[in-house]
């Protein structure tokens, strides 16, 4: 009692004050004594204690990252503090083959909030616990490729392109033009086409914003549907504030963003949770009926994802590993569909709005592109577009990839590493966290001869191909965590570009806009508005 009394009498305002002024000084003391002396310093700005950098809560992280790169970047490796967190960003190709090999099969640290949205050791994505992901990434894998292998992720796009492209010559304007924002309709396009892959379910979200549009009735599906689409986007752009140290989630201005970020996260998980639960009834009632047939079907993702190592798995494994051999419970299920519509949305609408925009922009990448589309549908101008006719569209797709080239969805791509390495010619300790600056390699001058220029003969021509370096083009990524839906990505585009410039004459309405865009994990793109003028009404 009386010692406490002794430190209370002590405690004067002022002295409180001294105490606190102490700790934050020796605080920022520990911390740049830490950054001065750190091993390997490469040049980098100067971090600010516990924050590391306030761009990252300001928007466009990667113009951030590439004004950086082109101050700092010039060896190859450079360093930023984020959240207190150092990074180290490679931007050349032959620096990044380490990491892409079978050894490096974390993204991320756990550090954040990974726990606190239930993301720590769920899914693929964010996974960062190895044998988690490692058990996801085999039963999603196993259950993608039959579908990825069959025409249905093509046909899908025909019959969702059909709806739509009928509800913009609707909503044709005097003079027969069409003006749309083509960011807002095809991500709509993208959350039908994954419902349709993952459940087989119409989601109904192009003909929600078809409605919005007309001002007419939303039935009360159509609302829950369009809610569930806008909490993927909510998510995506976001999501770095799943990466926010705890030590600072309950800032003032940090703390609303996160219990927002996490009221729609568990909206999300719930919604997901419903969709699993009413699948797996489903499937049990065909089961019970006898008339169940898994084997000459073409599944759905989400049946595969269920079925898969039961005794109702058409395509049992053999030899596998016994800790793959299990079936997947309704929690883990729901992990790796949160990735399906998290990774498999956005990416392809960003991305096929960056073509649209290079294309636009370069008149005779359009000329070739569309000698192209009507050499392959000479014979009719309206048929399915079939995966024969993907084989023959190599140009297109070398507009993909030169368009993700210049300016990729995905422009950071992390790794961690669990034990000691060299990587850009320095040994680094155990728990470095690494990131493979995707827009920075592929526009390096020493690996594309000027690589500011929107050429997709680089990915055409056999002689310019072969010129490439093994790693300078990332546009999924690489090594054991490689994009798992990267085939599907490229059947969608492909399919959606053919039948866009097969059906309309697309033009930007402003040539003079730069891309309205956003980067938060990945670039994202905010409004694209197009003008088309279907083909038949031209000339
Ligand atoms: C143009 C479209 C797409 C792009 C540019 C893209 C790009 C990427 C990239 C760069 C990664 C990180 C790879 C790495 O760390 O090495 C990734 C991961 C991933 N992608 Fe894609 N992606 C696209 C479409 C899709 C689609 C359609 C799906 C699924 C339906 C999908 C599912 C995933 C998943 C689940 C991961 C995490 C894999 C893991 O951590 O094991 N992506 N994607």
């Amino acid at each position: 009692m009386g010692l406490l009394h002794l430190i209370l009498s002590y405690l004067k305002p002022t002295n409180i004050l001294i105490a606190f002024l102490s700790i934050i000084f020796l605080y920022i003391f520990h911390f740049y004594y830490k950054h001065f002396t750190r091993i390997n310093p490469l040049p980098g700005p100067l971090p600010i204690p516990l924050i590391g950098s306030f761009e990252i809560f300001k928007g466009d992280i990667d113009a951030w990252l590439y004004r950086l790169n082109k101050e700092y970047g010039r060896d190859g490796a450079y360093e930023l503090n984020i959240s207190g967190n150092r990074q180290i960003i490679i931007t050349r190709a032959e620096y990044i083959e380490s990491l892409l090999s079978s050894s490096h099969t974390i993204r991320t640290p756990n550090n954040g909030l990974l726990d606190l949205f239930d993301l720590d050791k769920k899914g693929l994505g964010l996974n960062h616990d190895y044998n988690t992901w490692k058990f996801n990434r085999h039963i999603f894998l196993q259950a993608m490729m039959p579908l990825t292998n069959s025409p249905k992720p093509g046909n899908f796009v025909n019959i969702l392109f059909e709806e739509m492209s009928n509800y913009w010559i609707d909503l044709k304007q005097k003079d027969d033009i069409i003006i749309i924002d083509m960011a807002t309709w095809i991500r709509r396009f993208t959350y039908d086409f994954v419902s349709l892959l993952t459940t087989e379910k119409h989601a109904n979200t192009i003909n929600s914003h078809y409605r919005k549009l007309k001002n007419e009735v939303m039935t009360k599906e159509i609302i829950d549907s369009e809610e569930f689409a806008e909490c993927i986007n909510i998510f995506i752009l976001d999501s770095q504030f799943v990466f926010v140290p705890k030590l600072i989630k309950d800032l003032p201005f940090i703390k609303n963003r996160v219990k927002k970020l996490l009221d729609n996260h568990h909206f999300f998980y719930k919604r997901l949770e419903e969709i699993v639960r009413s699948k797996r009834k489903e499937i049990e009632k065909t089961i019970n009926s006898n008339h169940y047939d898994f084997k000459s079907k073409q599944l759905d993702l989400l049946t595969s994802l269920i079925i898969t190592n039961t005794p109702y798995d058409p395509q049992p494994q053999k030899n596998v590993d016994p800790s793959l051999s299990r079936p997947m419970t309704d929690a883990e299920i729901r992990g790796v569909m949160f990735d399906a519509y998290v990774a498999g949305t956005d990416t392809t609408v960003n991305t096929l709005c960056f073509v649209l925009y290079y294309i636009s922009h370069n008149p005779n990448v359009k000329k070739k592109l569309l000698e192209e589309i009507k050499s392959v549908f000479n014979d009719d101008p309206n048929r399915q577009i079939t995966i024969d006719d993907l084989e023959k569209l190599n140009y297109c797709e070398a507009i993909i990839n030169e368009t993700s080239r210049i300016r990729p969805t995905v422009s950071m791509i992390s790794r961690y590493s669990y034990q000691p390495e060299e990587v850009a010619g320095y040994k680094w300790p155990k728990n470095t966290f690494f990131i493979m600056y995707s827009r920075g390699i592929n526009n390096n001058p020493l690996h594309w001869k000027d690589p500011e220029k929107f050429i997709p003969e680089r990915f055409y021509e056999p002689q310019e191909i072969e010129k490439q370096h093994e790693n300078s083009f990332l546009m999924f990524g690489g090594g054991p965590r490689i994009c798992p839906g990267r085939k599907v990505a490229m059947i969608e585009l492909k399919t959606l570009i053919a039948l866009l410039y097969r059906k309309f004459d697309v033009e930007l309405v402003d040539m003079q806009a730069p891309l309205n865009i956003e980067t938060s994990t990945i670039t994202f793109c905010k409004e694209l508005n197009i003008k088309l003028i279907p083909r038949e009404l031209k000339n």
